[in-house]
């Protein structure tokens, strides 16, 4: 029954909203490669595998304190029942606040994986011996605390899935490509020709393709410059 989808697979382990992730990603690009066998998403829920009637997947803190830590046992039995039709060698990442901070450069290494698991944790996190068992990565979208790792597993899919050739058509494409030069990108404008009394600048409507595209390069720089120039002296490092 389980097509072997040659695409990026992944299977997302998740508490009890797996149909927030199957919702959140029905929006029309991930839904569209889905349908085309481009990637190939999977929930499974950790709640099915907990070992008592209560469903319960968490437990009271070793050492007290507040808040609840997610049992070890639960995780391993759901992330067991799949990693046999993962791809040899495949990648487990734990969103957590402890990651490495996610960036368009691991997007693009997750885009030539063919099977990730992204591993959602919830309360205050899991029991540390799961992570040292199954965990390979441990990913964070940056210094802030959600309240479950879902929205990363789906912003994660996101940018991974329109990395993958045939996810993003022709027009769509060309996004990667501007901002992945490591710039930020240029101010966009379309109709109408004014708008508030502001105008479109004038290089944009000169059909002169030399000088839109210096007027984009010198915007991109500027802004970087400007909003993130860290970006620039990670440029001028990779001279
Ligand atoms: C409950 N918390 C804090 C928690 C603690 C440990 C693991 C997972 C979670 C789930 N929450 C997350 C997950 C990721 C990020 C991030 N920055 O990528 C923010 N929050």
């Amino acid at each position: 029954k389980e097509l072997l989808i040659p695409a990026i697979k992944q299977c997302i382990m998740d508490v009890d909203v797996s149909e927030m992730i199957k919702n959140g990603l029905g929006h029309s690009m991930i839904k569209r490669a889905c349908d085309r066998n481009l990637i190939h998403i999977e929930c499974v829920n950790i709640r099915d595998f907990s070992g008592n009637k209560h469903l319960q997947v968490d437990d009271y803190p070793y050492g007290g304190g507040a808040g609840m830590v997610m049992q070890p046992q639960p995780i391993y039995d759901a992330y067991v029942s799949i990693k046999d039709r993962m791809e040899p060698g495949h990648k487990v990442i734990y969103m957590s606040p402890q990651g490495k901070v996610f960036n368009q450069i691991l997007a693009e290494e997750l885009s030539r994986e063919k099977d990730v698991v992204l591993l959602c944790g919830h309360y205050e996190g899991i029991d540390q011996r799961i992570i040292e068992e199954i965990v390979t990565d441990e990913i964070s979208l940056g210094d802030f605390v959600l309240t479950g790792g879902e929205l990363v597993a789906m912003t994660i899919i996101d940018s991974v899935s329109r990395l993958i050739p045939e996810v993003l058509n022709k027009e769509e494409s060309h996004i990667n490509e501007s901002f992945s030069g490591g710039l930020l990108e240029y101010p966009q404008y379309t109709r109408p020709p004014e708008f508030m009394g502001r105008k479109v600048p004038p290089v944009l409507l000169s059909g002169n393709h030399g000088e839109i595209a210096k007027w984009r390069q010198e915007q991109s720089y500027y802004v970087t410059k400007m909003r993130r120039p860290d970006l620039i002296e990670r440029l001028e490092a990779q001279k």
